[in-house]
């Protein structure tokens, strides 16, 4: 679904790489966490993927079609097969829930009748029914996000990219956040999502993918992961929530 071959990004000829010669593959259904300190490249990662920058060498392949060759006028067809979530939300403040949702669809010309039908069953899916005439300055962080996860999935991408979702929420919101992320998964969109989160990547058990200074430092394969499961102690006496498997 995707994949990097060689990929380098150089930003300015004079620092190093913001991401130096890294291959790798993501499949279709899988859900990837993508860790690292801040400068590592996860946001770099995100943009070729959206082909919001270009690399300075490698070739990034998204559902097939090495993204080089996506002429200008094509770009917006890719991006509507990937959604993206940010931290910030960045909802229409002046539109009700419905309203910031439908939006995603009116845009790319669906009809009246469909985004009737389609808005309230997505609202559903990331737990927001009863809601939809809210404005977002009277919902919570995480019903904040709730939306904008709508918005992102209502057009059924394949990938759903998400930077650092769960950034500006408390630890029990933003477990309610992951697990709307891992039903979205489970619906069959690949998802990759980056997050300083450790707790939250323990918790999930998924891929990780860790970047330290443009290159990967490790990627736990989600099937390695879990024949690892049994050997691993089912908490970790120090913090509550996290496994301790991956730190
Ligand atoms: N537009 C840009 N121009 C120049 N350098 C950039 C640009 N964007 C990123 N960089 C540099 O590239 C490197 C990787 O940055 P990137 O934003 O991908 O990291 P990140 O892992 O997403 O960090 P964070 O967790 O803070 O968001 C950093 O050294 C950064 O300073």
């Amino acid at each position: 679904m995707i994949r990097f071959d060689n990929v380098t990004k150089i930003y300015d000829q004079k620092t190093r790489p913001a991401l130096d010669s890294i291959s790798l593959e993501i499949d279709r259904g899988e859900f990837v966490f993508l860790v690292g300190a801040s400068g590592s490249g996860k946001s770099t990662f995100l943009r070729l993927v959206l082909k919001e920058d270009h690399a300075t060498g490698g070739i990034v392949y998204v559902a097939g079609q090495n993204v080089a060759n996506i002429s200008s006028w094509r770009v917006p067809k890719l991006r509507r097969g990937i959604g993206v979530v940010f931290q910030d939300f960045r909802l229409l403040p002046n539109k009700t829930v419905f309203a910031n949702v439908a939006f995603a669809m009116q845009v790319i010309g669906k009809s009246r009748g469909i985004i009737r039908e389609t808005v309230p069953e997505v609202l559903k899916t990331v737990g927001l029914e009863g809601k939809e005439n809210r404005r977002p300055h009277e919902l919570s962080g995480g019903e904040q996000q709730r939306v904008a996860i709508a918005r992102a999935v209502v057009n059924k991408p394949g990938i759903l990219l998400a930077d650092e979702p769960t950034g500006n929420l408390d630890p029990t919101t933003s477990l309610g956040i992951m697990k709307v992320l891992d039903k979205i998964n489970r619906n069959g969109t690949t998802v990759v999502m980056a997050t300083h989160d450790d707790d939250i990547v323990n918790e999930m058990r998924k891929r990780v993918i860790e970047l330290r200074n443009g290159v990967v430092l490790r990627d736990e394969a989600k099937a390695l992961y879990t024949s690892m499961m049994p050997i691993i102690p089912a908490a970790d006496s120090g913090s509550g929530r996290s496994a301790g498997a991956h730190k």
